[in-house]
């Protein structure tokens, strides 16, 4: 059998692949029941990709969907892996699964768990085959026409293909990697980080073995007098020895830094999305911007300020070894550790002074951003002289506070190097004193002192960076453990389509029983043993005064807020059996303070619910809402049309565009239950017509949400 066909899995097969594919990976995925993959048929891509997605979060794999231009499906394909890749083997569906490449060719994995090599063109041609084959014909009869000589005509054709179909997006294909919520072990494994720190520790102590040796041989020379050529070659061979070594232990540092800074940056954006909902809204936007300022400044600081503290700690203990051997022996140790209690003082002070300083610096961040959103009340309500005195008195204290820690931190690096200069060779005095030390001694000892000089400036400036990232981890954490919150993917996957297959009118949708929530911090209950019934198909409006809790009931409806108490299920199945696929199934268009337009393309913002880049039925579908919506004359005057970037720093949306944008996105969510919170507010009569229209047409179920 041909070794392609021997690596082919048959698509019932999927979860076995995936399974067997994160073992080799070494993503150590966990075994899980799955039911087999949505049949394989032709516009089965978003089924596949959702069930990928959901196998992969039961087997605490990460999968995501890769879609390329046609042009760029080789480079692809050599540098992906561990991936899936769906197409067809003599006209029937097949999956391979893809290790990595293997020298020139890629690595499968066979069905009966064999590795199998194929060339990467031979994939790649079986991937395009069938779309290269479409084009194929004319651009045969074209070179028939133009006469191209025989021996040519297969350079043209393909390079007529290539042209032709360069841009054509290839779909069916889907990596594989760590979550970001997987143990920071697991990432550090994965990134091989163990056994490169191992290395960049032994070429470090090397480097400084080296470094003594080279000085103990010119050393002795020179007080033997035997300082000749042949010795200063030894010595400046070793010197040049060290610089390879130097820079291979800095290059692994540094590839490892960028490994884990890409850790960090992934599980800080995944705890972004995992935040809390009601933290969220309690920092506000100023605090957040903290964080996200303290993670770059973490990111920055401390796996360098880590690896200068660990070769200073290195370089410290080599010191020890030197001050032992010389003249000054026990005396300079001492004054050696006496001097690190010295050192640690100061770093305790300069610490604290950078952690008070950096706590202001936030607050001052979170004003100015507080200010900057609130700047047109701020012009237009508030007293000028008030905001002037308020501003001075903040830079005042931030003035007060950085010169505070700049001293702390100066006095840090530069006295405890410069300082134990003088300290280190005091010790010495008793030996001069005593006169019984021989040369060779006094200078083992001068060096260990000018030795553990150079560690204590490393140790110095390492461990002022880390107290910063140390600082910065305190904003950062939470952020880092809101990303370690795994997705839910619940028992079943839900129907990706439901409307494909719409429930009778009059059958139970939604049922809400007894259900009650406090808020995090409030002590009585909003919602107090509420109950709610709403059917397939049916149409409820919601009123009741301010503040009576109508929208904490929508969210708990849209499964944004899990209730103390109660039973709350949609067609039959609770949040513990849906996990987070309930929000495909009851979808919520929040209240237009909480309803945000992303800076974005149009079409980006109102296919939010659907997968991305959106195919060319999804954009039909959203122009086609948009113009029954009465967002026609809009679009036709973007120059962009539905790709038009739109959102805070693009095209401007007046409010009442805004509100049937956010109607037409939660409608293409194509949920069996909509609820709309107060989404008519900036309509005017004509306008809310036609979304009512516009909902009585697309909407399922409808809960909305109105004042009386
Ligand atoms: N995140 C929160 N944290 C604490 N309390 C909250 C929070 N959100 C709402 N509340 C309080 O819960 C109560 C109900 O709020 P909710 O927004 O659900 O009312 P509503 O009926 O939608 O009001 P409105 O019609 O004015 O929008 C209010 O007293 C509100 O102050």
């Amino acid at each position: 059998m041909d070794a392609i066909a021997a690596a082919a899995w048959p698509p019932e097969s999927l979860a076995e692949a995936l399974l067997e594919l994160g073992r080799r990976a070494g993503l150590a995925p966990a075994a899980a029941e799955m039911p087999p993959p949505p049949a394989a048929g032709p516009a089965d891509g978003a089924a596949w990709t959702a069930w990928m997605i959901w196998a992969g979060q039961h087997m605490g794999v990460d999968v995501e969907a890769v879609e390329t231009p046609l042009g760029d499906l080789d480079h692809v394909l050599q540098t992906f892996g561990p991936a899936l890749v769906r197409t067809e083997l003599d006209g029937r569906p097949v999956v391979f699964a893809i290790v990595g490449r293997r020298g020139s060719g890629l690595c499968l994995i066979a069905p009966d768990l064999r590795e199998v090599r194929v060339p990467v063109a031979r994939l790649r041609a079986l991937i395009a085959g069938r779309l290269e084959q479409t084009a194929a014909d004319h651009v045969d009869r074209v070179i028939e026409r133009a006469g191209i000589p025989a021996e040519r005509r297969g350079i043209v054709r393909s390079a007529m293909l290539r042209e032709r179909l360069g841009s054509v997006p290839v779909a069916g294909l889907w990596t594989l990697r760590l979550p970001p919520e997987a143990s920071l072990h697991r990432h550090l494994a994965d990134a091989h980080a163990y056994r490169r720190l191992t290395l960049t520790v032994a070429l470090l102590a090397s480097v400084f073995g080296l470094e003594i040796l080279g000085w103990m041989l010119i050393g002795s020379a020179v007080l033997e007098g035997q300082l000749n050529l042949g010795w200063l070659a030894a010595w400046t061979l070793l010197m040049i020895t060290m610089v390879p070594a130097r820079a291979v232990g800095e290059w692994i540092g540094g590839a490892l830094s960028i490994d884990l800074a890409t850790f960090l940056k992934g599980r800080l954006l995944a705890g972004a999305l995992r935040f809390d909902v009601d933290a969220v809204r309690r920092e506000g936007a100023g605090q957040l911007l903290g964080r996200v300022i303290e993670g770059q400044a973490f990111e920055a600081v401390a796996i360098g300020g880590g690896l200068a503290t660990l070769t200073g700690v290195i370089e410290i203990g080599l010191a020890f070894w030197i001050l032992a051997k010389g003249a000054g022996g026990g005396v300079q140790v001492a004054l050696l550790a006496g001097w690190l209690v010295v050192a640690a003082v100061l770093a305790l002070r300069s610490w604290n002074r950078q952690a008070e300083w950096t706590a202001n610096r936030l607050a001052l961040t979170g004003d100015l951003v507080e200010r900057m959103v609130g700047h047109r009340t701020a012009l237009a309500q508030e007293q000028a002289g008030r905001r002037d005195r308020h501003d001075d008195h903040a830079a005042n204290h931030y003035l007060a506070l950085s010169s505070r820690m700049d001293a702390a931190g100066g006095r840090l690096l530069a006295l405890i190097p410069g300082g134990w200069l003088l300290v280190g060779l005091a010790g010495l005095v008793p030996a001069f004193v005593s006169g019984a030390a021989a040369p060779a001694a006094l200078g083992v000892a001068v060096g260990g002192v000018l030795f553990a000089q150079r560690a204590l400036a490393t140790m110095t400036g390492g461990f002022d960076a880390l107290a910063r990232a140390a600082i910065a981890w305190k904003a950062v954490g939470p952020l880092f453990r809101a990303g370690a919150r795994a997705p839910d993917p619940g028992r079943i996957l839900p129907q990706a389509a439901p409307r494909a297959a719409p429930s009778p009118p009059g059958t139970r949708l939604l049922d809400l029983d007894g259900v009650v929530y406090t808020h995090p911090t409030r002590r009585d209950p909003v919602l107090d043993g509420a109950s709610l019934g709403i059917d397939h198909g049916e149409r409820i409006l919601l009123e009741g005064g301010s503040g009576s809790g109508k929208s904490t009931l929508a969210s708990v409806i849209a499964g944004l807020r899990k209730p103390h108490a109660g039973l709350v299920t949609i067609d039959g199945l609770d949040q513990a059996t849906l996990g987070d696929g309930w929000r495909r199934l009851a979808t919520e268009a929040p209240q237009f303070h909480e309803n945000h337009i992303l800076t974005g393309s149009l079409a980006f913002n109102l296919l939010m619910g659907r997968a991305w880049p959106a195919q060319p039925a999804d954009l039909a579908a959203a122009e086609a809402l948009c113009r029954e919506l009465g967002l026609g004359d809009l679009i036709d005057r973007m120059p962009a049309g539905l790709m038009q970037p739109v959102g805070e720093t693009a095209w401007q949306l007046s409010q009442g565009e805004k509100s049937r944008v956010h109607l037409a996105r939660a409608l293409l969510q194509g949920a069996p239950l909509t609820v709309l919170d107060e989404s008519f507010a900036a309509l005017d009569p004509d306008n809310l017509d036609r979304c009512l229209a516009a909902i009585d047409r697309h909407a399922g179920a409808v809960l909305l949400i109105a004042h009386p």
